[in-house]
C-alpha cells in the first residue's frame, strides 16, 4: 500500500497490487475494481488512470500515522491511511474559493455521507483523520461502528465463536446509526421520535462533536469547521446538534442561513464554518489530467 501514491496508469500491475488490497475495504475496493475492468473491456484502446482516495493523507502527522501497535505489526503495514481524501481535497477547493485563509489556517473537515470521518488540516495539508486502516475506523457512520475496545473483538472471537465473516458483517453492514435505530437513513431517524431512533442521532452527534475537538487539539486550534457529505450537506439540524456542543470553542452558527442550506453558515466572531457540496468526480479528473 505504501507505494500507491500519485495518480498513474492504471495498468495490469497497478491493477494487481489494487486486487490485494480488498481485505482492507470489502464495501469499497470490489466496486470500484469491477468498475475498472469493465472500462477497460469495453473501451480497449483508451487510456486509463487511477488516484487513490488516501494520497490526500500521505502529509499525516507521524503521531497520527503510526498506531500504537508492536512493531513488528506497523512493519506489515499496520499504520493510518486515512480515507475520504478527494472528498476533503474538493471541500478545501471550494472552500478557498470563497476563503484562501483556510489554505493557511487550521481547519477540521466533517465529512459524514456512506462513511464518516472528520480531517485535520493544517496549512492545506492533511495532519490527522479519524478513519485509520480500513474505512471501518473512526466515528460510527450509518452502517458501521467506527473504533470500538479492541477487546470486544477478542471477546466475540473468543468466547462467542463469531468468525471473520460474521465480524465483517457485523462491523461494516449492522452497525453504526443501523445497529441502534435498526436502519442508517438519517432522514428517517431524524423524523422519528423513538427512544433508539434518539439515541442514534445523538450518539452519532455527539462523537462528531468530540471528534472536531480532538482534531482540533491536534493542530493547536482551529479557524475553520467545514461539513461535507449526504449527511453533512442536507441535515441543517444534525450541524446545529454538533455546533451546539462546541460552543465552548467559540463555534456559533446563523440558524437561518444554516437552514437555507448556504455554504458559509456560521453568525462571525469564532472560527468560520462552511457548509459544500463536494465533487470527488472532479477531484479524480484534477489528478488525472495531472498524470496525463
Ligand atoms: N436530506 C438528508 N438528510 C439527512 N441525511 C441524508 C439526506 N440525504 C441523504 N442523506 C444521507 O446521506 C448518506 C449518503 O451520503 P453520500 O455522501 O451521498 O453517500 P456515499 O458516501 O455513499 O457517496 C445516506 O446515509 C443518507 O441517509
Ligand atoms: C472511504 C469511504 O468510507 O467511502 P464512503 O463514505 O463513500 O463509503
Ligand atoms: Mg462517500
Amino acid at each position: 500500500m505504501a507505494d500507491l501514491h500519485d495518480a498513474r496508469e492504471l495498468d495490469e500491475t497497478v491493477l494487481a497490487k489494487l486486487d490485494e488490497l480488498v481485505p482492507f475495504a470489502p464495501l469499497h475496493q470490489p466496486v470500484a475494481l469491477a468498475f475498472a475492468r469493465a472500462a477497460r473491456l469495453r473501451w480497449p484502446h483508451a487510456r486509463q488512470g487511477v488516484a487513490f482516495d488516501t494520497d490526500f493523507h500521505a502529509s499525516l502527522a507521524p503521531w497520527s500515522r503510526r498506531l500504537p501497535v508492536p512493531e513488528a505489526w506497523d512493519a506489515l503495514g499496520i499504520r493510518r491511511y486515512g480515507f475520504h481524501g478527494l472528498a476533503f481535497a474538493s471541500a478545501l477547493r471550494i472552500v478557498a474559493g470563497h476563503d484562501t485563509g483556510i489554505l493557511k489556517g487550521r481547519a477540521v473537515f466533517a465529512h459524514l455521507g456512506g462513511g464518516c470521518s472528520v480531517n485535520a488540516v493544517e496549512g492545506g495539508r492533511s495532519r490527522d483523520t479519524t478513519m485509520a486502516l480500513t474505512p471501518l475506523g473512526g466515528i460510527p457512520s450509518p452502517t458501521r461502528s467506527g473504533d470500538l475496545d479492541p477487546g470486544a473483538l477478542l471477546y466475540l472471537l473468543r468466547h462467542e465463536r463469531l468468525d471473520a465473516q460474521a465480524l465483517e458483517d457485523g462491523l461494516d453492514r449492522s452497525a453504526g446509526l443501523a445497529g441502534i435505530a435498526g436502519h442508517g437513513d438519517m432522514r428517517v431517524l431524524l423524523a422519528d421520535p423513538g427512544p433508539q431512533a434518539q439515541l442514534a442521532v445523538e450518539l452519532f452527534a455527539v462523537r462528531i462533536a468530540q471528534s472536531i475537538a480532538a482534531m482540533a487539539t491536534g493542530i493547536g486550534g482551529l479557524d475553520h469547521v467545514v461539513f461535507s457529505g449526504g449527511i453533512g450537506h442536507r441535515a441543517p439540524v444534525l450541524r446545529a446538534r454538533i455546533v451546539a456542543r462546541l460552543a465552548w470553542l467559540g463555534l456559533a452558527l446563523a440558524p437561518d442561513v444554516n437552514d437555507a442550506g448556504a455554504t458559509r453558515i456560521d453568525r462571525g466572531g469564532g472560527p468560520s464554518i462552511w457548509n459544500v457540496a463536494i465533487d470527488e468526480e472532479r477531484e479524480l479528473a484534477e489528478s488525472a489530467l495531472a498524470w496525463l
